[in-house]
């Protein structure tokens, strides 16, 4: 089902697109009443989100027009003239809703998706996300990723994206393309890291027939591919040396060759580049060239990791449930309790391992609605915390060492990740000992059994779930 927005605040219409796309809409998103009116007249919405003073006129004084077109269609309006004289004027538009800025954007997905359910059919409602932006999350962290994408929407600077393994580079790239200037021309990804040193120029700039032995054929690369579109490289930081020379001569030159060809070819393409490695040490080792370095870093974007943004993991770990139902997996739904206890995990690989495990979660929960206590048995065993505080032989000398090094979690929260990382095992085990007896388990650990109680319920681990396996 598709929502049209009308909002010609980029970073406002991004984080609206967000927050509703995590409620399962499509959205298409304009800037103008006329552009409003030129889609209302070529589709069919499900619902109209719009801002009231736009770029050609004052939104509210044309919504009368729609809603008596349109009277099934609800409309919500935003408006940051916090008036009475605007609230008054909207609701005699007919309009649903009416959301002075700035408004909480959880209750404005909520009370469009009400307001949708109230028009919809069963069947309707079932149909998946469409088209938009599939980045999720509304967390302060990712707000600040939305506002850097909305300036660079309508130029061509190169992008450098920075961050953990599995944080969503790649998606950002492909928002920045789709949502861009350029999206009517192709994105064309390359992940420089998997491709044999010896074959990067080639498969980046091309090659003539016989430019090397087994060049059988003029060979198109990678840049040209993306002519008017993005050229999205991945794994910046493992390219090798010689690539590296060839490519800061590309974008110092604005023109490529071909391997073995004479002709210089005109670039036409927006370069967006990724890495999960730091750079600075790779340039101070010679790995990287420092002067790439300055060509690509002209807008860099930095993904937090996922454990600096724990708001955004309930949220996402209910838009992969969806997805996972999308691709037919069984429908399942996770309590408030489960969602809870999937954010207070590590996840050190980021939303990629988060997105692996809901869709193993989805094909093994047994219930349609998955509680905390159905969840915490089938968490990853080294959840929270990391290698080296997994359940076995967990050295604490070492993790904590790494945590220091690493510095993460940020300053101040290793005492709270440490507690939760050895106190999984540690109870796990003592429970799996005890038969999920509390009593006598607190008494092996010398606690108390309310303290325990209380514990373990804010790990989610279930005594009977270890009765159940002796
Ligand atoms: N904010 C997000 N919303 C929805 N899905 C996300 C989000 N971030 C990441 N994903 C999903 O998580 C997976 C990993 O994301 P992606 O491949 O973009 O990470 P990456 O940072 O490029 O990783 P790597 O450095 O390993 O290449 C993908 O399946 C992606 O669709």
């Amino acid at each position: 089902m598709s929502v049209l927005l009308v909002e010609d605040d980029a970073s406002i219409a991004l984080v609206i697109t967000a927050a509703l796309e995590a409620e399962g809409f499509g959205v298409t998103h304009c800037e103008t009443i006329a552009e409003r009116d030129r889609l209302l007249s070529e589709r069919s919405f499900a619902a109209l989100v719009t801002d009231v003073m736009l770029p050609d006129g004052d939104g509210i004084d044309t919504l009368a027009t729609v809603h008596s077109r349109f009277a099934k269609m609800p409309i919500v309006i935003l408006s940051a003239q916090n008036t009475l004289d605007t609230a008054v004027r909207a609701t005699d538009t007919g309009a649903f809703e009416y959301f002075p800025k700035p408004f909480d954007i959880d209750e404005l997905a909520r009370t469009v998706r009400q307001a949708v359910g109230a028009n919809a059919s069963a069947a309707e409602a079932e149909e998946p996300a469409g088209e938009g932006l599939p980045l999720v999350g509304r967390s302060a962290a990712m707000q600040s990723v939305y506002r850097m994408i909305t300036r660079v929407l309508r130029n061509d600077l190169t992008v450098l994206i920075l961050g953990e393994s599995g944080t969503g580079k790649e998606l950002v790239a492909e928002a920045i393309h789709q949502l861009g200037h350029r999206r009517t021309g192709p994105f064309v990804a390359v992940n420089t890291a998997a491709i044999p040193a010896e074959l990067i120029e080639s498969e980046l700039f091309g090659h003539e027939k016989g430019a090397f032995t087994g060049a059988v054929a003029r060979n198109i690369g990678k840049f040209e591919q993306a002519a008017g579109g993005t050229l999205f490289l991945d794994e910046i930081g493992d390219m090798p040396m010689q690539a590296q020379t060839r490519l800061l001569r590309a974008l110092q030159s604005g023109t490529i060759r071909r391997v073995g060809g004479r002709d210089e070819v005109r670039l036409d393409t927006r370069i967006v580049a990724a890495t999960n490695k730091d750079l600075e040490p790779l340039i101070a080792a010679g790995l990287f060239r420092e002067d790439l370095y300055y060509r690509l870093n002209v807008v860099p974007i930095n993904m937090p990791p996922l454990r600096e943004r724990r708001d955004d993991i309930e949220a996402l770990a209910r838009h992969f449930l969806q997805l996972a139902a999308a691709e037919g997996l069984p429908r399942r739904q996770l309590t408030a309790q489960a969602g809870a206890l999937l954010s207070r995990q590590s996840w050190r690989g980021n939303v990629r391992e988060l997105k692996n495990f809901i869709f193993r979660l989805a094909l093994l929960a047994r219930e349609e609605m998955i509680d905390a206590d159905a969840l915490a048995p089938l968490l990853p065993i080294d959840q929270p915390g990391d290698a080296a505080a997994g359940e076995q032989g967990a050295d604490l000398d070492a993790a904590v060492r790494h945590w220091l090094a690493a510095a993460q979690p940020a300053s101040g929260a290793i005492y709270e990740t440490a507690l939760a990382a050895f106190e999984r095992p540690l109870f796990a085990t003592i429970l799996r000992e005890t038969g999920g007896n509390q009593l006598r388990a607190a008494q092996a650990l010398g606690i108390n059994r309310n303290t325990l109680r209380k514990r373990l319920g804010d790990l989610g681990l279930d005594p009977e779930h270890f009765a159940r396996r002796i």
